[in-house]
């Protein structure tokens, strides 16, 4: 899970909120709108996207954020796409009216991966028994807990995600503004882009998405990117040839994103491209009535690191790995040295 911001003396100390100038003129504004609904407008745009991954409070977006150059085409807010344009879609396709689904902001090639699927969509496959229940904690917001015990390996629940989408929206680079001003340029595009794909959720994803967590509420993040930020848990693999961080998207579930973070989780989530849905699994013995956990960060590193990649989500963990750091380092530095290995033989 990918997710957010921050409260820190550090972050509010930064000044990305009020920056002069990214609030172009009226004419860039108008030019980006005229982007947004163009039926025949061909841009050449660049690729910046607000560095989601950084583990300190800085949010940087460009100019090392010019990696990729995208050409538009009778891009369609209201859906649809070209094969070489951004596309606002709702999968799984063909549902019966009032079944989840899911709206999608995709780079090209997205959309299709699903579509020459061989037997898409299936429908999702639930736990026999319901085993979770979501309520409120004293100190961390809302969660999730078992409702029975439950073994490693069982299933806790399914669901469509509200909304899979870019993590970064393609933008014109600005070389008259600094680097916070095209940052925050870039954000203010993403929040133009996620509203496209809010206005085409139902009336219920729309109210369950808008009651979601977000701590980015003041790094210079719109509504929508804040709870985007604060609740994307990251998918990857959808882009057709590309690798790593830029081939990954960000998907936004009801349940799961309620799911607080543990440096020693006890689920595990997979996404099942059939149905077009997550799967939450328990990965140890979990009591009846306990907090289910998941890993927002890597884990196998100090909590001293964790902590800081933490600090986006504006909270300091005190799972008993945090607390115990000094026993629970070295145990961490251990299994981290001797994963290589085993990767190598499974
Ligand atoms: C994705 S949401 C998780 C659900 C959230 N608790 C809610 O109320 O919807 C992430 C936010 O939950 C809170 N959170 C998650 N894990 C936490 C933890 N271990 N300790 C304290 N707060 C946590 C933080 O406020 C974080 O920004």
């Amino acid at each position: 899970m990918k997710r957010g911001f921050l409260k820190t003396s550090k972050t509010q100390a930064r000044p990305l909120g009020p920056v002069p100038a990214p609030q172009p003129d009226s004419k860039t504004w108008a030019s980006i709108s005229t982007f947004l609904s163009a039926k025949f407008k061909l841009v050449r745009t660049v690729f910046s996207r607000p560095e989601y991954e950084t583990n300190d409070s800085t949010i940087l977006a460009v100019p090392e954020g010019l990696k990729e150059k995208i050409r538009y085409q009778e891009c369609d807010p209201h859906g649809g796409s070209t094969p070489d344009c951004m596309t606002f879609t709702t999968l799984p396709n063909g549902m019966e009216p009032g079944e989840p689904v899911t709206e999608c902001f995709f780079f090209p090639g997205s959309k299709e991966v699903f579509m020459n699927l061989r037997g898409f969509p299936q429908p999702m496959v639930h736990p026999s028994t319901p085993a979770f229940r979501m309520a409120a904690t004293p100190d961390k917001g809302t969660a999730l807990f078992s409702t029975r015990k439950l073994k490693a390996g069982d299933h806790i629940l399914t669901e469509r995600p509200l909304f899979v989408g870019a993590r970064g929206a393609p933008t014109e680079y600005h070389a008259n503004l600094t680097r916070e001003q095209n940052t925050q340029y870039a954000l203010n595009t993403l929040e133009q882009h996620f509203e496209i794909s809010f206005k085409r959720m139902s009336t219920e994803s729309k109210e369950a998405f808008m009651a979601l967590a977000n701590s980015h509420k003041e790094d210079g993040s719109g509504p929508l990117v804040g709870v985007v930020r604060t609740n994307g848990l990251r998918l990857s693999g959808l882009r057709p040839g590309v690798k790593g961080d830029m081939g990954s998207y960000t998907a936004v579930c009801k349940d799961i994103s309620r799911l607080n973070h543990s440096c020693s989780p006890n689920t595990s989530a997979r996404f099942d491209m059939l149905s077009f849905s997550y799967q939450l699994f328990a990965v140890h013995d979990i009591a009846k009535g306990e907090e289910l956990t998941y890993q927002y960060t890597p884990i196998n590193c100090s909590a001293a690191e964790r902590n800081k990649a933490l600090v986006p989500y504006g909270f300091v963990c005190a799972c008993t790995a945090c607390t115990n750091a000094p026993t629970s380092d070295p145990r961490r530095a251990a299994i981290e040295a001797f994963r290589p290995v085993v990767t190598e033989w499974v």
